[in-house]
């Protein structure tokens, strides 16, 4: 078992007026290789959430062990913990800032005090991961493209090579084709090398293609923890948290209120089409 929380509870400016209770009684196990989608509307605690999964933020009450360590332990090693457990914030983008690409990829493993043949080998191997040729390596960072330039600061933390990535809204302000290629990239990323990926979203159209698993927060608080297929079953309550099920669980249902007998669990288009066929009798498309 890879990340373990218990009974966490995370309040912004306790003891101040303005106190926020941003995480409510948080128990959740992320086992190695799993794929996880974080749903959750604005301010349901999210971000709040990922920022304890590698000590960036300490719970104000509650233990979370990594690999069977209670992090909160005196002599816990926290800069080994931040580079297990790779967080990619919102608009990574923002935080290049060398003079070319593979400079800025060099740096975190440069940090960690690894050689310059390591360091270099490292930087490569991620910049490879995301696809980005080595000729873009010279390029400034802000002369790439939107995509471009989160695919670089991805490998930014991928070149520290961590156990876990944690992506906080890796589609935020790209547009739809930059959404579905760094998807798609996340999704070919963890095939390569069965990572385990926590996906931060607050949409579950973009996750319900890759995910194998969804945590749906709401009010700082985990409202689902389950299988896409089981999760998508509860769509009134999700709406009526301001989610909603991907589009093809909505045609299926309504199909069904139609009269077909069509089973309504599909969650990706090929699941569907395959479900359609099967209600009418058609059998799977060859
Ligand atoms: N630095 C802060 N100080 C005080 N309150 C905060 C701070 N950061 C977040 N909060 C509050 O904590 C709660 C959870 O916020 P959080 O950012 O974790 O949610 P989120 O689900 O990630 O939201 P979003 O999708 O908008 O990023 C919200 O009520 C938010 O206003």
């Amino acid at each position: 078992m890879a990340i373990k929380l218990e009974h966490v509870n995370y309040i912004y400016g306790a003891d101040t007026e303005l106190s926020v209770a941003a995480l409510k009684d948080v128990c959740i196990s992320i086992e190695d290789g799993q794929f996880i989608g974080l749903i959750g509307h604005t301010g349901s605690g999210k971000s709040t959430l990922v920022q304890h999964l590698n000590g960036l933020l300490k719970a104000t009450d509650g233990a979370i062990y990594y690999n069977g360590k209670n992090i909160y332990d005196k002599d816990y090693n926290m800069k080994e913990l931040r580079s297990k457990v790779g967080l990619v914030f919102q608009y990574p983008e923002h935080q290049l800032f060398e003079i070319d690409v593979f400079t800025d990829v060099c740096f975190g493993p440069k940090n960690l005090g690894l050689s310059r043949e390591e360091t270099e080998g490292r930087a490569r191997e991620a910049l490879e991961l995301v696809g980005i040729g080595e000729e873009y390596y010279q390029q400034s960072p802000f002369d790439l493209s939107g995509g471009q330039k989160r695919r670089v600061a991805i490998a930014g933390v991928l070149a520290m090579k961590p156990d876990v990535l944690v992506l906080d809204e890796p589609t935020a302000g790209l547009d739809p084709k930059g959404r579905d290629e760094i998807l798609g990239e996340i999704s070919e990323l963890r095939e390569k090398t069965g990572m385990t990926i926590v996906l931060v979203s607050h949409s579950m159209e973009d996750v319900a293609n890759y995910v194998n698993r969804i945590i749906v927060m709401n009010k700082g608080s985990v409202m689902y923890d389950d299988e896409p297929k089981k999760v998508f079953r509860h769509v009134k309550e999700l709406e009526a948290v301001g989610l909603a099920a991907p589009s093809v669980t909505y045609i299926m249902h309504t199909l069904k209120e139609a009269g077909l007998a069509v089973e309504t669990d599909a969650t990706t288009l090929t699941e569907a089409r395959d479900a359609i066929l099967a209600a009418c009798g058609c059998g799977k498309e060859k």
